[in-house]
Formats: C-alpha cells, sequence, structure tokens
C-alpha cells in the first residue's frame, strides 16, 4: 500500500480559514477523555498501591515481565559499562553535545540563576537566595523512540543548578535497553535510573513507592499520557511544563531549498503521530514544492508510517497573503520550534514573539537544536509558548526572599506596616512592628 502523506492545504485568503485553521490546531490531552480518565485511574492506583501496580502497568503498556521492582533499577555499573561498550564515534559525540549543552546553561545559570543582594542607605539589606532542589525526577521517553538526547537535556541543566539527587524514568519497551540512552545517564551525572514510563513512571516519581523515592519536581517531555499525568500532579509536586507531542512551524519566504523544508517537516512529524509539523508562507509555488518534496522523500523514510500518520491528520501547509501575516499566525500558534527559513531572518524575528525556540535562517535546523546547539530541546508544546519557557536551570532552582531589616530601618519600616496593618484590622501585625520603634518605652534592641 502506498503512503500518502497529504497536510491540509489552507489559505488565510479563503473565507472558511478561521474555522479550519482552529479545528486543525485544536488537540489536547485533556481534550482526549478516554486518556484522561486512564490516567487518574493509573495515578490512583500507584498511590495506593505503589511498587506492584508499577509492575502491573510495566508489563500491560511496555510488555515488561518481572518479578520485582529490583529488576527494573540500573545500576551504576551498568551505565559505565553501557557508555564503554558503545562505537567511539557515539561515545565522541555524546561528550561533545554534553559539553554544548553544559556551557549553554553555565552562562544562563550566570546570567539569571545567582543569589542577588543589595543594602539601603540605613543598612537594611535585602536580597534574594537562590537553591538547588534536593531531588528532581527526570522523565525520558522511550515509547516510539528512545531519547538519549533528552537525557543530557533534563540532566544537565539539573547539575549546573547543583540538585542534589537526580532520579531517572525510561520506558524500555519488551525490555530492550537503548544503550545510548544509559550511556547518557553515565555522562550526565544520574543518580538512580528506573526503567519505567508513562503515567505509572510519573506517579511514582510524584507519591513515591517502596523503592522509588518521592521526588520534589518532575522535569521531562513525553506523550499524551505523561503529559496529562504531569499535570495531575502538579501541586503534589512540581513540574517543568507541559512538553507533550513534537510540533515545528516553518516560516518560510521560499528561498530554502524546498527538500530542506520537506525534511525539517518530517523530522518533527516522525517523532508521533500525534506530532504537528505547519509550514507558513506567502507563496503558493514553493508550497507545491514542499509537498512534492514530502511525496518524493516519505517512501525512503523508515519511519514513513508515523510521519504520514501525522502531516495527513495534524499536519498543515498554509499559504498567507504575506510573510508579515504568517509571522502573526506563528504568533497565535504559539509552536514549541519556529523556523524562520528566509534569506533575511532578523527582519521577521522582531515580530515574533511566542515560541519554545526559534530558529533563524536557511542552515539552522531545528533538528541541530535537539542534539548539540546547546539550548534546551525540552520545550512548552500545545500553545503553552505563551505563558513557558524551555526547561532550564530555573527549572531546578527555587528562590527565598532575605531580609534583614536594622535598626535605623525598623524607625522607618515599622511606622509604615503599623500604618497599613491597623487599616486591615490586624493589631499584631501593628504591634510587632511599633515594639521595635524607639518611641516605645523599654524595647530598644538590647545592645
Ligand atoms: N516537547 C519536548 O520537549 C519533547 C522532547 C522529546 C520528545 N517529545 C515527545 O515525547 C513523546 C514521546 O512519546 P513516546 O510514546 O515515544 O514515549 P513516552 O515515554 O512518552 O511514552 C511511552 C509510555 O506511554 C505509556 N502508554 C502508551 N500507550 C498507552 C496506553 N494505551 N495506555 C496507557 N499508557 C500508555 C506507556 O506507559 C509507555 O511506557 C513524543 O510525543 C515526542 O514528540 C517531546
Ligand atoms: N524534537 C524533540 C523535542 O520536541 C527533541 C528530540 C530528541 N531527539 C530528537 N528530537
Ligand atoms: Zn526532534
Amino acid at each position: 500500500m502506498k503512503l500518502v502523506a497529504s497536510p491540509a492545504r489552507l489559505s488565510t485568503a479563503a473565507a472558511t480559514f478561521d474555522a479550519e485553521f482552529k479545528a486543525r490546531l485544536h488537540w489536547s490531552a485533556d481534550t482526549d477523555a478516554a486518556i484522561e480518565q486512564r490516567v487518574a485511574d493509573i495515578l490512583a492506583d500507584v498511590q495506593q498501591r505503589g511498587d506492584a501496580a508499577v509492575l502491573e502497568y510495566t508489563a500491560r503498556f511496555d510488555g515488561l515481565n518481572v518479578a520485582g521492582m529490583g529488576e527494573l533499577e540500573l545500576t551504576q555499573a551498568e551505565l559505565k559499562a553501557a557508555f564503554e561498550a558503545i562505537p567511539a564515534a557515539q561515545r565522541d559525540a555524546l561528550e561533545a553535545a554534553a559539553r554544548r549543552v553544559r556551557t549553554y546553561h553555565e552562562a544562563q545559570k550566570k546570567a539569571s540563576g545567582e543569589s542577588w543582594s543589595y543594602r539601603d542607605e540605613d543598612g537594611t539589606l535585602l536580597g534574594q537566595k537562590v537553591t538547588p532542589l534536593d531531588r528532581v525526577g527526570i522523565y525520558v521517553p522511550g515509547g516510539k523512540a528512545a531519547y538519549p538526547s533528552s537525557v543530557l537535556m533534563n540532566a544537565i541543566p539539573a547539575h549546573v543548578a547543583g540538585v542534589g539527587e537526580i532520579i531517572m524514568v525510561v520506558p524500555t519497551p519488551r525490555g530492550e535497553k537503548n544503550a545510548l540512552v544509559l550511556a547518557a545517564a553515565y555522562v550526565a551525572g544520574v543518580t538512580r535510573a528506573f526503567t519505567i514510563g508513562g503515567a505509572q513512571a510519573v506517579a511514582a516519581l510524584a507519591y513515591g513507592t517502596q523503592t522509588v523515592p518521592k521526588v520534589d519536581k518532575i522535569t521531562g517531555p513525553g506523550n499524551a499520557y505523561v503529559a496529562s499525568a504531569k499535570k495531575r500532579v502538579f501541586g503534589t509536586v512540581g513540574i517543568d511544563m507541559i512538553a507533550g507531542p513534537s510540533e515545528i512551524l516553518v516560516l518560510a519566504d521560499g528561498t530554502t531549498p524546498a527538500d530542506w523544508v520537506a525534511m525539517d517537516l518530517f523530522s518533527q512529524a516522525e517523532h508521533d503521530e500525534l506530532a504537528q509539523s505547519i509550514l507558513l508562507c506567502p507563496d503558493a509555488a514553493y508550497i507545491d514544492a514542499v509537498q512534492e518534496a514530502i511525496n518524493r522523500l516519505l517512501p525512503a523514510m523508515p519511519r514513513a508510517e508515523i510521519i504520514a500518520k501525522s502531516l495527513t491528520g495534524r499536519g498543515a501547509l498554509i499559504h498567507t497573503r504575506s510573510m508579515e501575516e504568517a509571522c502573526e499566525i506563528s504568533n497565535r500558534i504559539a509552536p514549541e520550534h519556529l523556523e524562520v527559513s528566509s534569506r533575511d531572518p532578523h527582519k521577521w524575528e522582531p515580530l515574533l514573539k511566542h515560541a519554545g525556540a526559534i530558529f533563524l535562517g536557511a542552515f539552522t535546523s531545528e533538528s541541530l537544536g535537539d542534539y548539540c546547539a546547546g539550548p534546551n530541546h525540552v520545550l512548552p508544546t500545545s500553545g503553552t509558548a505563551r505563558f513557558s519557557s524551555p526547561l532550564g536551570v530555573y527549572d531546578f532552582q527555587k528562590r527565598s526572599s532575605l531580609i534583614e531589616v536594622s535598626e535605623a530601618g525598623a524607625q522607618v519600616l515599622g511606622k509604615i506596616a503599623a500604618e497599613l496593618a491597623y487599616g486591615e484590622g490586624l493589631q499584631a501585625h501593628a504591634r510587632a512592628a511599633e515594639l521595635r520603634l524607639h518611641t516605645v518605652p523599654d524595647m530598644k534592641v538590647k545592645k
């Protein structure tokens, strides 16, 4: 049977555009009631029965039958052995990628992840103390593909932040362990690792089981089950964002070879049938050329079936009136990845507000960002880039305000606070401030 990838052909000039566009975009884990119900049941079961439930779901969903949780833990020796056994070229690539990701996140920490403080003229100190989280859980997807790069993208910023313990979970369908994933866990310095996935792994990390330690925060991407589970455990633990099925939006002025753009659309479509690839372009003949390239290149792709399903079910080639209009529509979509495939990307970049990551120019394929450019590839999806940011060192830190009021400062602040406290009807607040005023007898700080 011949596989066909037919993304929807839309035009912003058509009267039906808004409705068709909305229908194409509309999807999120919480609109899929079947997934939601299943995830809710799994979370409740793991919370109640712990390891026993995790073992059952791992057998059911990943085809991995074992006698006890001990068999689902990867030892440090196993991680090290995997690193030593992979071909030298893979080891070098892994280490080169890790170096670039580390350099980027160290710069990120310097720019915005350090404690700071200042003093008022009267000596009062005000500031913010930044501390790393004690223990985090990192989700590394593993259902339809293996993601050693996601190990690096999660664990390295956690390390740079100074997190004490990094607990990794990764499903290994039918028990097939991916050597590169294990090697990446070794390179990135993961503390403990379990071969579990899906909602049951998220639940194990959030609630803790007899074997899996409860964590403070869960980060990392995953499929619709993982995204929904993370949303539901938020509050019990922190989460980074909703990083669900991958998305790419290519904003093209028609100057990049059509084959390059077709392959970039494939690159995210091949992740998942639910991934979304969209092209926005003001040149109709160029859109035809990209569709022709899709037809020609698809049969040779090993993951052609997933690509065809994703492009046909969720993809779109949109003809716009202008590049300006294309930028405006891109902002409405707020994609995970946005490629500005143009001879003059800096002309359009200032118009772009909402995207997880922006890739400028024809040579910046999104896939370079997935592996080794340096910035994080764990990014907000489903339009959440309107309010969320890429995974970063800041996700593994928290902040405490620091306040040290001097004796002189207390004289000024005490009067302001007391006035406002009486206004709120909170007498104890007011008195606590007033007792420190020199005007109150016998209450001066002893020297
Ligand atoms: N946004 C990002 O930063 C980013 C990065 C990498 C990957 N991704 C996305 O992550 C996803 C990875 O998905 P995946 O499936 O390959 O791996 P995954 O690890 O996310 O999901 C596999 C797990 O899903 C669960 N599952 C599958 N079918 C189920 C069912 N019918 N009922 C209950 N549970 C079920 C199983 O427990 C299985 O272990 C893709 O959508 C990819 O696009 C996103
Ligand atoms: N594109 C994914 C984020 O949506 C990340 C990734 C890992 N490997 C390949 N791609
Ligand atoms: Zn990718």
